[in-house]
């Protein structure tokens, strides 16, 4: 190999680092500076000059040319910094980059751009893209549902970039068995088709047969290619999403971050609010605000979990109520998802049904103890809808978990001042600790990212064949224990610098469910051995 394309393999290069003995084996002599550098003096001097940064986005810049040109040093700094740099990484700052992608491009990360007009490509595309690695976890998405900011076609391809840094980050997947991957399958985003700088296919979004006909393409092209793949979904539509997690999820292992890991964080999060309080969650009333691939994803989680608390499936249905743009769900109304229907009520129960399409008033009639927004309606959690919360029930939950920033139903803070400190809080991008009243609130992230880097590592070291909801339902278990609770303000979720130490726990609860389903197929069956085998360190 030639000596500059070591230095320019992020996956090879160590840059200052090189020893003496490497720079002459590997023909590197001459071309670096003399100076032999630790990990440790690269990282501080990385850092010094990140902090010099003005913003966000230029941080964000500055840290993902040290993810292009030498990977282990920027999960050996990730690691110093998890807190620092999460929001700066991933999300919010995720979605600014997102928006000016085309604009700010300078590299594409290995990432493989799945063209829709060319299904003929997909093998090719893969091939170039993993070269001799042997890829075990795709994040793929078709970004028409990024975040909560919309359809932003080839730009999306952040987002699988972004979700796997956090899996190496947290759970210590090698990053190089990952492949980021964007389908280009136009876009809605007329912005986008004008703009000449758009790097997508400037052509509107394809929907219907010929869609899930490449989606199965890719799908069968990718479990040929690479055995023992886990294949994770992120930010599809809400009309495709749950179709295509339904089709897969009973034949390969598969997951959908948004409807399946945001059920287990939200999930993990009342298990954490009630752990304090001592009540039941077969007593709860929740309210979903925004019943789309997370809302209704997150109801059926916390639906299921009440199932096998004792309710029956009718029993637990009577205590969900889910809003969406239309009001109050009612099973009357033409336009509902396959997801929403079963949660739908009888207008026929309501004497007030005509007044049910305002948040408030549903809140006032329906008593709930627990509301969830994921409707990307910035502002939707009002005083008004936090005080009649606390009317309902002595602490109520309230997860205002829509991203990023500029989509959040209410701030944590607003949440505990109007609260006067009885709601439990957590939201999905981070948030500052809250002192409120002599007494400091620690806020959890309920976010996807604090579990599905450990639910991968479950899946990757016990190689399970399917993701079973009893696997998912571990996972949201395995949350519990990890905080103090007996602390006034303790937080709801294990805070995020403990990131690394939930995926392990939840990696091992995951691996562990699935051989005693009988799903596991690693040689080795120990599954913490397996889980701890498999974690890749950041190191020379
Ligand atoms: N914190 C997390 O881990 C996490 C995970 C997934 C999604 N999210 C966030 O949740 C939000 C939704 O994501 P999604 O993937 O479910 O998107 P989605 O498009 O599938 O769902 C959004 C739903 O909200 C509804 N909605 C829109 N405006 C509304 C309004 N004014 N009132 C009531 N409902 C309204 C839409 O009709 C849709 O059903 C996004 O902001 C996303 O960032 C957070
Ligand atoms: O990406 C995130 O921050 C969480 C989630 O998957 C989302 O779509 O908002
Ligand atoms: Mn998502």
């Amino acid at each position: 190999m030639r000596a500059h394309e070591i230095l320019n393999n992020p996956f090879l290069n160590k840059g200052t680092a090189f020893t003496e003995a490497e720079r002459k084996s590997l023909g590197l002599v001459g071309i670096l500076p003399p100076y032999v550098q630790t990990i440790d003096q690269q990282a501080e001097q990385t850092y010094q000059q990140y902090l010099t940064k003005p913003n966000d986005l230029e941080k964000r810049h500055f840290l993902m040319e040290i993810f292009n040109t030498n990977r282990t040093l920027f999960y050996y700094l990730f690691n110093q910094h998890i807190v620092e740099f999460n929001p700066i990484v991933y999300d919010p700052t995720i979605a600014d980059t997102i928006e000016n992608y085309s604009h700010l491009f300078v590299d594409t990360q290995y990432a493989a751009y799945l063209d829709i007009n060319h299904p003929e490509n997909i093998k090719e595309t893969l091939e170039n893209a993993a070269g001799d690695r042997k890829i075990r976890l795709i994040v793929v998405t078709d970004a028409e549902g990024i975040l909560g900011i919309g359809d932003w076609g080839t730009q999306g391809v952040d987002i699988s970039v972004g979700k796997l840094m956090i899996y190496t980050a947290a759970a210590g997947i090698d990053p190089e068995c990952v492949l980021p991957i964007v389908i280009d399958a136009g876009t809605t985003r007329q912005e986008l088709l004008n703009d000449p700088l758009y790097l997508g296919n400037h052509q509107e979004r394809l929907y219907g047969d010929d869609y899930y006909d490449f989606i199965d393409q890719f799908v069968n092209t990718a479990e040929d290619m690479f055995p023992k793949l886990y294949l994770h979904w992120e930010d599809f539509g809400r009309s495709n999403a749950a179709t295509i997690l339904n089709k897969y999820k009973n034949i390969i292992p598969t997951f959908n971050d948004d409807i399946q890991g945001t059920g287990i964080v939200v999930l993990g999060g009342i298990f954490g609010s009630l752990d304090i309080t001592g009540e039941k969650l077969t007593d709860q009333v929740y309210l979903c605000y925004g019943g789309g691939s997370a809302g209704a994803g997150i109801s059926n989680r916390v639906h299921a979990e009440m199932v096998s608390e004792g309710l029956s499936e009718e029993e637990a249905y009577k205590r969900f109520f889910m809003v969406d743009k239309q009001g109050l769900l009612f099973d009357d109304m033409t336009d509902l998802t396959p997801a929403q229907k079963p949660f739908a009520k009888k207008r026929s129960d309501f004497a007030n049904a005509a007044e049910m399409t305002d948040l408030l008033t549903i809140i006032k009639t329906v008593k709930p103890t627990i509301l969830v927004g994921t409707s990307t309606d910035p502002g939707a959690f009002t005083k008004e809808v936090v005080e009649a919360m606390c009317s309902n029930t002595a602490r109520p939950i309230i997860f205002p978990i829509s991203n990023p920033t500029k989509k959040l139903e209410a701030t944590a803070q607003q949440v505990i001042e109007w609260s006067d400190g009885k709601a439990f809080v957590a939201t999905g991008v981070p948030s500052d600790t809250i002192t409120y009243k002599g007494v400091d609130y620690q806020i959890g992230q309920a976010n996807n990212a604090l579990i599905y880097p450990g639910l991968g590592l479950g899946m990757l070291a016990s190689e399970a064949s399917l993701l079973t909801d009893e696997m998912i339902g571990a996972a949201a278990h395995s949350l519990s224990g990890l905080v103090d609770l007996t602390q006034a303000g303790a937080p709801v979720l294990p805070p995020f610098q403990y990131v690394a130490d939930v995926s392990i726990k939840v990696a091992e609860a995951v691996a562990n469910m699935a051989k005693s389903q009988g799903l596991a197929q690693a040689k080795e069956t120990d599954m913490s051995k397996a889980v701890k085998n498999l974690k890749w360190y950041p190191e020379y």
